[in-house]
């Protein structure tokens, strides 16, 4: 019989509040429960880092509690604590997102960001040559779609990629190359899915789609940081992560705790896109993140049947604002539907069509960013000498 939302509370009626409430089922602390398909069970008990430890007790008994239910397959608890900005790290690592999928807890001090202070960044991934954020300052720029594509052009090269979905608030990934399989567990460590030679993990692979959506900061970081470092990644020249869109304190966080190589921006060319892409290139650059490139995506639109060429959005604005941030350019992408076609039907334009005309503009972007990696060439555009006469 499936399990539902009230079975869940009944059995939360035995678990002890972390407050003054008879029990957990009554506290205000206990967040919206999430009842999936398949018996997975998803909630969170809201704490404060201080308490974070001494309420794990209470954590592991209301796992228990609602594990015990019949026609539970999976549960995840976690707490959920925000730190005051400036304030010491939470005590206790929190239970990680992952870890009702058989996964070890995050790491020490992998789950509690808050907002993160400039600072060195954090571990790499063994075996992982260079890690590239693709980031956009603002959501619906195309951010997916680039990173997708440039994972695949950066493999046509010849190099060993893997493709992470980092973008917990709306994981595009699984759409994008129609995967919805549940990884594998192996030993401690999850497999990532394959798709076109591409390694691919996704939270849309382990959570359903909205259930990302209640997560808090906290949650966030766990499951990035175990993506990261709880897969079986193997040998990579490049992992290209999907970030999530903005410039707020997850984005900032993920900048900061994992060593990146460097990172592309995605954005349109229209002034509202711009400035929220320079917002992220300002991200970037305040934890020490070489910035790779600015990509024009959306640049302009190309007819497919007349090929007549239309600049919808004032095309050129990107390239004008990476110079004046001193940042590289590394190409546009035009609006076409062939993008947009193909990314839906789970095999994006770069696999579909490798020797179209968009296929060759992600590789032109991809070899400059490999060149970037490769060479070690900084984020920052070579300064240009001009000899007045
Ligand atoms: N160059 C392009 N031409 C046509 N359609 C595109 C292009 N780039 C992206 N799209 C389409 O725009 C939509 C948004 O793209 P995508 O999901 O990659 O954006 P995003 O910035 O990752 O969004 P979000 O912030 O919601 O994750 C998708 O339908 C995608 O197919």
């Amino acid at each position: 019989m499936a399990v539902t939302e009230d079975d869940v509370r009944r059995a939360l009626g035995a678990v002890p509040a972390p407050d003054d409430a008879p029990s957990l089922a009554q506290s205000p602390a206990l967040s919206k429960i999430s009842v999936m398909g398949g018996g997975r069970v998803i909630f969170s008990i809201e704490t404060t880092p201080e308490q974070a430890g001494a309420i794990e007790p209470i954590r592991r008994a209301a796992e228990a509690a609602v594990k015990a239910l019949p026609g539970v397959s999976d549960v995840l608890v976690a707490l959920t604590a925000e730190r005051a900005p400036g304030s010491a790290p939470a005590p206790k690592p929190q239970p990680s997102p992952m870890a009702a999928r058989g996964a070890r807890p995050a790491a020490p001090g992998a789950a509690a960001p808050a907002r993160p202070s400039p600072g060195p960044q954090g571990a790499g991934v063994p075996g992982v040559r260079h890690i590239i954020a693709v980031a956009s300052g603002k959501g619906g720029v195309g951010k997916s779609t680039t990173a997708a594509n440039l994972a695949l052009a950066l493999k046509k090269q010849g190099l060993r990629v893997g493709l992470m979905d980092a973008d917990v608030y709306g994981p595009s990934v699984p759409t994008l190359f129609a995967l919805n399989e549940r990884p594998e567990v192996e030993g401690k460590q999850m497999k990532p899915l394959e798709a076109h030679g591409l390694k691919i993990m996704s939270i849309g692979f382990l959570v359903d789609a909205g259930t990302a959506m209640i997560w808090r900061g906290p949650m966030v970081m766990s499951a990035l940081t175990q993506m990261l470092t709880e897969v079986a990644w193997g040998e990579l020249d490049v992992l290209v992560v999907d970030m999530p869109p903005g410039t707020g304190d997850a984005q900032l966080t993920m900048a900061q705790r994992v060593k990146l190589s460097g990172a592309v921006i995605v954005s349109t060319p229209q002034d509202l896109a711009l400035a929220d892409a320079r917002r992220g290139v300002a991200m970037f650059r305040k934890v020490d993140v070489p910035i790779l490139g600015i990509v024009e995506n959306m640049s302009y639109y190309c007819c497919p049947n007349c090929g007549h060429r239309a600049d919808l959005f004032g095309h050129g604005g990107a390239r004008a604002e990476a110079q004046a941030m001193g940042a590289p350019f590394l190409g546009e992408i035009p609006l076409a539907l062939a993008i947009r076609e193909t990314s839906d039907a789970g095999s994006p334009i770069v696999a579909q069509q490798p020797d179209g005309e968009h296929a060759k503009a992600y590789g032109a972007i991809a070899e400059a960013v490999w060149k970037r990696l490769s060479t070690g060439a900084p984020g920052r555009a070579a300064p240009r000498i001009v000899i007045e006469r």
